[in-house]
């Protein structure tokens, strides 16, 4: 059994071959070219239980991240008679009498509000308001399966321009607290569908069902903030599409079967569409059928979406299980962007928070940076340096609110907090930067300094190489008073008629003194400067 969560599945049963094997079968009777090779992410044979659809499918990461409060769909797509509502909800018996709830044949959505409740009894830190509404289309109405009424009346669908989506005025949406309550939604549901019955299904589906559980998530932040998320799960079984030469549909049925084949077409072309990388930014058909208007947000929103392709292995059936093939791997390739839904205010409030939050930080790490520059300004001038920097600011402008009071602010007063601080920090990090700049022109004087001394060292020893090499006659003192090693103002010559001698003659003590006597270079090498350039006379 694959074991990938992901987005496209296939479903098949009474043969044991898949979409691959179907296409190699085929070719056994035409040409070997015309092989047909499909990947889904997961492919389901026809031992599998319905349980291993729950593990497999995907389906659990889907309510995971409902619940995390995305927007997610499950659906089921193919030709009628090919298990689609046997997939999502079990055969139609099991919601005749009192449900059993161990039986092994409930399906997907069973299953699947079963792993709900074990979830959130798991996360204790939220608090969870649970809402279900099961509508279904029945010839492109829209009817409540929760309160169809006597007349089975139909609900319009209308464009909400705060959610920028299309919902359906007037359904109910029911309170449930406890699994049962979804589960009674279910069969409630269940008993209210159009179901019919034709050449290849006693027990058709003659509308598209829609049941979908929202679910609000509220969370205390450390602020105290609660932030709530508006995650929602749609379970959509698609009635099946339809050759009504084989169905032998008539009368009431051919024009359901019509109605349902036509809204399949509208959804094969926004599918088609969406995920045509030159087409998807174009027009989608959305508003050609009720179906594709509900499914809008579903197939190219901000939702995660799980298609459940089912096909019939039959030969018989080839020409509609290639459809479904096509139809699955082309929906694989729609590409979504999911968000977490969240209420305006409350979104705004924690990006507001979390504003608030780094700017606090970069400040605090602004006037850290600051305090030591001001340290060390402070030091060299107590060494009696000279340094040109700015006076530093120690307060600042800023109420100072705790964390635990933001909650208290509504949206304009914290959005006044977060201008002060980035005036605040502009202006910080405006004093920063000139810091630096300064900074960094003391160092580059620091380095041509450097430099230089190391060049004047070197010609110092340049020069004592020589003074060692000369006979000296002793120095003779011409500008100020030398004393001990200094040569400082001293003037030193050589006499060329004691070179010969000079090797062997003792070296001035001033001279021998400076070479073995490093302190004060600088002064010496500033002196030596002098020598080299006005009283040295070297022969
Ligand atoms: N995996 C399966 N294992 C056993 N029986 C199955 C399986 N899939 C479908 N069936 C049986 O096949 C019949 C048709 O299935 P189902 O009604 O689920 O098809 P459907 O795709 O929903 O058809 P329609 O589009 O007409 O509603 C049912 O009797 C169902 O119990």
């Amino acid at each position: 059994m694959p074991k990938r969560d992901g987005i496209g599945m296939l479903r098949y049963y009474n043969f044991p071959i898949d979409g691959r094997h179907m296409a190699h079968q085929q070719q056994s009777n035409n040409n070997r070219d015309n092989v047909k090779v499909f990947t889904y992410n997961v492919v389901f044979e026809p031992g599998a239980t319905q349980d291993d659809i729950l593990d497999y499918s995907g389906i659990k990461r889907i309510i995971e991240m409902a619940i995390e409060g995305f927007s997610c769909t499950a659906f089921c797509y193919g030709q009628t008679g090919s298990g689609k509502t046997h997939t999502l909800t079990g055969p139609p018996d099991l919601f005749l009498g009192k449900p059993n709830l161990t039986d092994p044949r409930h399906g997907l959505i069973f299953r699947s509000f079963v792993y709900l409740f074990r979830l959130i009894k798991n996360r204790k830190d939220f608090h969870f308001i649970l809402k279900a509404s099961f509508l279904e289309i029945y010839n492109e109405r829209v009817i409540d399966l929760l309160n169809p009424g006597s007349v089975r009346q139909s609900l319009a669908v209308r464009w909400s321009k705060k959610s920028g989506g299309f919902f359906v005025e007037n359904l109910f949406n029911v309170d449930c607290q406890e699994l049962d309550d979804l589960l009674a939604v279910l069969e409630e549901g269940m008993r209210n569908r159009a179901v019919g019955s034709h050449a290849m299904n006693d027990h058709s589906s003659r509308s598209h069902t829609i049941l979908t559980v929202h679910i609000v998530s509220e969370q205390q932040t450390d602020g105290g903030v609660f932030l709530s998320k508006h995650g929602k799960i749609n379970f959509v079984d698609l009635a099946g599409s339809e050759l009504t030469k084989k169905t032998m549909s008539a009368g009431k049925t051919l024009e359901e079967a019509n109605n349902i084949n036509k809204s399949l077409m509208v959804l094969g072309y926004c599918i088609a569409s969406l995920s045509d990388n030159k087409k998807r930014f174009g027009h989608i058909p959305y508003r050609d059928s009720q179906l594709t208007k509900l499914l809008a947000d579903s197939l190219a929103g901000n939702g995660v979406t799980l298609m459940i392709a089912c096909v019939s292995p039959a030969r018989y059936n080839f020409a509609e299980t290639l459809n479904t093939l096509r139809y699955a791997s082309r929906a694989k390739r729609i590409r979504t962007k999911p968000v977490i839904m969240m209420d305006p205010r409350e979104a705004l409030i924690l990006s507001l928070k979390r504003d608030i939050k780094s700017l606090e930080m970069e400040n605090e790490h602004l006037k850290s940076v600051l305090h030591l520059h001001h340290e060390l300004n402070s030091q060299r001038k107590h060494e009696g340096e000279e340094v040109d920097l700015q006076q530093i600011g120690e307060s600042t402008n800023l109420p100072k609110i705790h964390m635990e009071r933001l909650p208290e602010l509504d949206s304009s007063e914290l959005a006044e907090l977060v201008k002060l601080y980035m005036q605040e920090n502009e202006a910080l990090r405006q004093e920063n930067n000139h810091l630096f700049t300064v900074r960094e022109t003391i160092l580059r004087d620091q380095e041509i300094v450097c430099r230089e001394n190391e060049r004047l060292l070197k010609k110092l020893e340049d020069v004592n190489k020589v003074c060692i090499r000369s006979p000296v006659i002793p120095a003779r003192p011409v500008l100020s008073s030398a004393s001990g090693s200094e040569i400082i103002g001293t003037e030193i010559w050589t006499n060329p008629q004691d070179m010969e001698e000079s090797e062997e003659s003792e070296r001035p003590a001033s001279t021998v003194q400076q070479t073995q006597h490093n302190d004060g270079i600088a002064r010496n090498i500033l002196g030596m400067e002098n020598i080299l350039n006005n009283n040295t006379v070297i022969h």
